[in-house]
């Protein structure tokens, strides 16, 4: 569901063109940038771009540019020096300005007219942007000088992904995941920002009290930690129960639309969202009609680019429970011209944790979206994989076929004998093959059963005499 609301607060975007990236790929970051700041609830008013060599170690920007984010954002537009800084009522004062230039009152006429000749603002309130957004990872002091050059307040990539993840996570253990990496980045930045946000909760009053500070929030992770391990093994029980089923995972870059195909496939109604990273939980339900034995999907976390590291880590073992499937479909949005970039961020991810070797199928969605131009030469680069439509009908029907066959072709027909003893172990069967036929004799149940390999080693075992 959409909110129309009419006071989304005004963001700027900084993003600073390296060398080696080129423009179209540069756009593409910061385009998708933007739509991160969206799904935070922010109107991206403007975006300030500039070519370098690297960030510039104080504020990211070169001086003129810096100069330029702040005629937007209503700041200083320069890195108050340290002998300004100590002058804490001059700071007061500025803080107190840009604060001001935050606001939407109505007696800033003064700004206003500053703003005329560069600004794109329409003509409603003279709105400023109070959040500068980099699409670079910085230092707290990057953060900090920003800051102050612009009176508003900072965030860079990471920053905003683990508070997309901070409201998103639903789960008990999509929660802990997200505080452990959300813990892990606020640490380093305690002690800069002291005072500046209460994001990051620093306190500032001298040396000790930071590193004690900063004690506090390790031995919460710490604790965060326990508690997680615990949960992760309750489900590892659970898992190992499931562990010779069927089991397919969609899996791929945020937005694709697994959760969407989730829905087709199962009949259940998993959260579609045209959100980035609306889904942080692995849900697995049964494929709908039902099959035999039953074939379960998982819909799990999407990718980025530049995903912190910390995400990954927390993520993995939520995505562990899907890699255990023994086959990964993955998903992209083949109507976003950077599809292949997004395929490449995924699977370098699954390969950094181990998943390359899992045999998958490539699915090409949204073609609804292409016209019949582009879905032929789409066609033509990737011969083996299935061109689709969540929305259509048909070609979900036909995707479920072709995961049946996939499983249909790996399983086997084999005998089991199950003696009467062991008649209460029926249902197992039941849960991971297909019974074909049986006969009674004086031994007990004589069966024939299709299934995986493994899961038919695994009956033996449990029926073995
Ligand atoms: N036109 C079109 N839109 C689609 C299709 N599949 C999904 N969408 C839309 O794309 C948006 C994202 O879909 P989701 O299914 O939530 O994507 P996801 O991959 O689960 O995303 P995350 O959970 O955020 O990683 C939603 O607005 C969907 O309605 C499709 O085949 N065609
Ligand atoms: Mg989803």
């Amino acid at each position: 569901m959409s909110n129309p609301s009419p006071a989304r607060p005004l963001a700027v975007l900084v993003g600073v063109q390296l060398p080696g990236v080129s423009d179209v790929d540069h756009e593409a970051d910061l385009a998708e940038l933007g739509r991160l700041v969206h799904t935070l609830g922010f109107e991206v008013a403007a975006t300030v771009s500039q070519k370098r060599d690297a960030l510039a170690a104080a504020a990211v920007l070169g001086e003129g540019k810096l100069k330029e984010l702040a005629d937007i954002t209503g700041g200083k537009g320069y890195v108050p020096s340290a002998a300004k800084e100590r002058k804490s009522k001059a700071r007061d004062r500025w803080k107190a300005e840009a604060e001001a230039a935050g606001d939407a009152s109505p007696d800033s006429e003064r700004e206003l007219d500053e703003d005329s000749d560069g600004g794109d603002e329409n003509d409603t309130a003279p709105r400023k942007p109070t959040m500068v957004i980099v699409d670079h990872d910085i230092t707290p002091s990057q953060a900090r000088n920003l800051e102050r050059a612009t009176g508003a307040e900072v965030l860079d990539r990471t920053g905003v992904i683990v508070d997309i993840f901070h409201r998103h996570a639903h789960s008990r253990e999509a929660r802990l995941q997200v505080e452990i990496a959300r813990l892990n980045y606020v640490v380093p930045r305690m002690r800069e920002s002291a005072g500046s946000s209460e994001r990051q909760r620093g306190r500032g009053a001298g040396e000790a009290a930071l590193e004690l500070d900063r004690r506090k929030v390790r031995d919460r992770i710490a604790e965060l930690r326990e508690e997680l391990a615990a949960i992760l093994k309750q489900q590892a029980n659970r898992r190992s129960a499931r562990r010779d089923q069927l089991r397919v995972a969609l899996v791929g870059y945020t937005n694709a639309g697994k959760s969407s195909l989730m829905r087709a496939l199962t009949g259940s109604e998993v959260l579609v969202a045209d959100k980035l990273f609306a889904t942080l939980d692995t849900t697995v339900r049964a494929l709908h009609p039902p099959t035999k034995p039953r074939l379960l999907v998982s819909d799990t976390v999407g990718f980025i680019k530049k995903l912190p590291h910390d995400l990954v880590a927390s993520f993995r073992s939520t995505l562990d429970e899907a890699l255990e499937a023994s086959l990964l479909l993955y998903v992209v949005d083949a109507s976003d011209p950077t599809y292949e970039a997004q395929l490449d961020v995924t699977r370098s991810v699954l390969a950094e944790i181990g998943a390359d070797a899992v045999p998958s199928m490539l699915l090409l969605n949204k073609v609804d979206r292409l016209d019949d131009d582009a879905r032929r030469t789409l066609v033509r680069r990737h011969r083996d994989a299935i061109a689709l439509s969540a929305h259509d009908p048909k070609d979900v029907a036909a995707l479920r076929q072709t995961i049946i066959d996939h499983f249909e072709e790996a399983m086997i027909d084999e005998e089991l004998i199950v003696p009467y003893a062991k008649q209460s172990h029926v249902s197992e069967i039941y849960e991971s093959a297909r019974v074909i036929s049986e006969d009674y004799d004086e031994s007990g149940a004589r069966l024939r059963v299709r299934a995986l390999p493994a899961a038919i080693a695994r009956l033996r075992r449990v029926f073995a005499a």
